[in-house]
Parts: C-alpha cells; structure tokens; sequence
C-alpha cells in the first residue's frame, strides 16, 4: 500500500507548537450499562504521532472505549479530550479531524465503493472534484475497484478495505480502528499492518485488538485494558523492561518441577511458572533476592543450575502477567 497521496500533511500550525496535546487523554472516563460497569475511572494518554494498541480480552471494554471516543455513546462520568478538545456532545467539530473504523463496518449493500466513500466524505464536508481524487487514491491504497461492484456482493475481507478507506477519507489526524485485522487473512493483516507503519509521525493511530502479534509488529505504545481497568500503559519498551527486570528465568538441569515448588515458597516469590523454553519463570516482589536465592536453593536440591538471568519477555508473557489469563 502507497499511503503518500491519503496522508495528511503535517501542517505548520502542528511543527509550530513545541508541545502538540495529547491525540487521546482521557481522564476517569467511565461508562455503566445498568449495573455493569464496563469502563472504571480509565486515563489514558496517546502521544500524537504514535501507533497505539489497546490490548484486551474479549468483553474488556475497548469497543465501549472506541465508541465513546467517536462520539457514538456518551460516557457516564469522567472527560475525554481529542487532538487536545474536549469531547462534548454539543461539539460535532471536534470529530471533524477523525477516522473511525468499526468493528463490523457497517454499508449500504446496493451502493458501489465510490458511492459510499462519496457519501462519507460528502458527510466529512469534502465535495467537488477534491473529493473525486481522494476516492480514487484511498480505494487505489487498499486495493479496491471503483467498479460497478455493489458492497452487497463483498467478502468480509474487502468490507473490511473499504471500511479502511472510510475512515480516511477526510485525510484524519487521528484514525480509531476497532479490531481492524480480525476479518483479514494472514496477507491482508500484514499489508494493513505495514500501511498503519506508513502514518508513524503524521498521523496518530489508536486501534484495539486482542491479536498480540499485531500490536508488537507494529506499535511503538501500548496499554492493556482488562475488565473495565486500565492496567498498564506505556512504550513497548518499558513495558517489556519492566516486567523483565521482575521475571527471572532459571534454567536447570533436571528437577525442574521439585524447585519450582521449592521457589514457591520463598517470601520474595510472587508466581512461579514454566516459560517457553522448559525454564522456570519466577516474578519476585525483590529480583535481587531472588537473583542471590535461587542458586541457594538449586544446591540444596542437588540439582545443576544451566541459566539465571532476566527474562526477555514476549508482549503475550507481559500480557499474561498483568491479567493472569492468555490471549485469545
Ligand atoms: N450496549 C450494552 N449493553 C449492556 N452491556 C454492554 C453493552 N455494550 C457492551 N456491554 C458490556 O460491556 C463489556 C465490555 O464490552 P465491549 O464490547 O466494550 O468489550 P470488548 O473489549 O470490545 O470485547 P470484544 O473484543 O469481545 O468486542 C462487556 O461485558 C459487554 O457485555
């Protein structure tokens, strides 16, 4: 996918401004059905410019989450400001600047691809022959025809393409996409992977997913949200640093399970567990404790210690960690 046609241009106003505010800050933003409480006292701060993934499981909360930011359901306490404006119901101006992708786009069957971006971009205020040219160039980057084609006749895959093209089509400086890769098949998910790394810096993007590869391919933050809660928020990196630092990974030569017991019960372990590779993951309140016990411990079991080390956790290990479940 060519994204330079589609992209927004970065405008002086934004090079001008020494700190741009955040694309997304929501503060204890909360939303109850009856007496479900499906988002409790969320913040949350996206960087512009940065390729943000919500993680979560299934009934987490993001879809609630997205549709609050869209604008399409109000929240029940807290403020959300985007593209640093506070987000009010009596402000249609400030969705103006953004894209928005379903989770299952919904078109009108018997129109074409162009007729339902013309009437996208008709509702984004776009018109003439301005509009033309962008249904040309964002149906041409996901790769669809302008054809006589009805909607109708699409597989879930191309719906999902045309949703893509929906929701640029006013050139967005913030893009929502809701589980955007979930329809797409192995090639699909990677050339609109490939493509969000394209809008790094000029656009900001914020999709969900409960697809852990996807948000490590391609995101440079990430925040985990799991049954309403915000549990973490930060870089890739500091994600990955953090709970590294406080899992250590113990490598021995045989008796694996009589140590782990072992490990379990010293008053630093916090969870002792198998890790990919047939060794020990232990997360210690003191990885310093821990570093100085094992190898006590090991001896004591006369057994041979092969490897102690940090461990290099994987986003689905962090995942894991902070909710005590795996990813679907
Ligand atoms: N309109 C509604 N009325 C009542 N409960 C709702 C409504 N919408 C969502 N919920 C509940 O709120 C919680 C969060 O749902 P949400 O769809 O936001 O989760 P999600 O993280 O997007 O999950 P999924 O990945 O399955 O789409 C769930 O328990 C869901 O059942």
């Amino acid at each position: 996918m060519e994204a330079q046609h589609i992209l927004p241009q970065p405008s002086q106003e934004s090079a001008d401004l020494a700190n741009p505010p955040a694309a997304v800050e929501c503060s204890a933003l909360s939303k109850a059905f009856g007496r479900h409480v499906a988002l409790d006292a969320i913040d949350l701060h996206v960087p512009p410019g940065s390729i943000f993934g919500l993680v979560g499981p299934n009934g987490a909360g993001k879809t609630t989450l997205l549709r609050i930011l869209t604008g399409l359901s109000r929240a029940s306490a807290g403020s959300v400001h985007l593209l640093g404006r506070e987000l009010r119901a009596d402000d249609p101006d400030v969705r103006r600047d953004i894209g928005y992708l379903p989770d299952v786009p919904a078109f009108y069957d018997r129109m074409t691809s162009t007729q339902a971006l013309r009437l996208a971009g008709r509702l984004s205020g776009l018109d003439g022959a301005g509009l033309s040219g962008r249904i040309r160039d964002t149906l041409q980057l996901v790769r669809l025809e302008a054809g006589k084609q009805r909607i109708g006749k699409y597989s879930r895959g191309m719906r999902q393409r045309l949703g893509v093209a929906q929701a640029l089509i006013n050139a967005p400086k913030l893009l929502l996409l809701d589980e955007p890769t979930s329809a797409l098949d192995p090639a699909g998910r990677k050339e609109l992977l490939d493509f969000l790394v394209t809008l790094r810096g000029r656009t900001t993007v914020f999709f969900s997913t409960h697809i852990l590869s996807d948000v490590e391919r391609v995101c440079d933050h990430v925040a985990v949200l799991d049954k309403g809660k915000v549990l973490s928020q930060s870089t890739m990196e500091e994600l990955r640093a953090r709970h590294g630092q406080q899992t250590i990974a113990v490598e021995v030569t045989d008796g694996a399970e009589q140590l782990a017991h072992r490990i379990a019960q010293a008053p630093w372990a916090l969870s002792v567990r198998p890790g990919p590779g047939g060794e020990i993951m232990v997360r210690a309140t003191d990885p310093v404790a821990a570093q100085r016990g094992i190898p006590s411990l090991v001896a004591s079991a006369g057994i041979g210690l092969v490897r102690l080390d940090s461990a290099e956790l994987s986003l689905e290990d962090v995942f894991l960690e902070l909710t005590g479940e795996p990813a679907q």
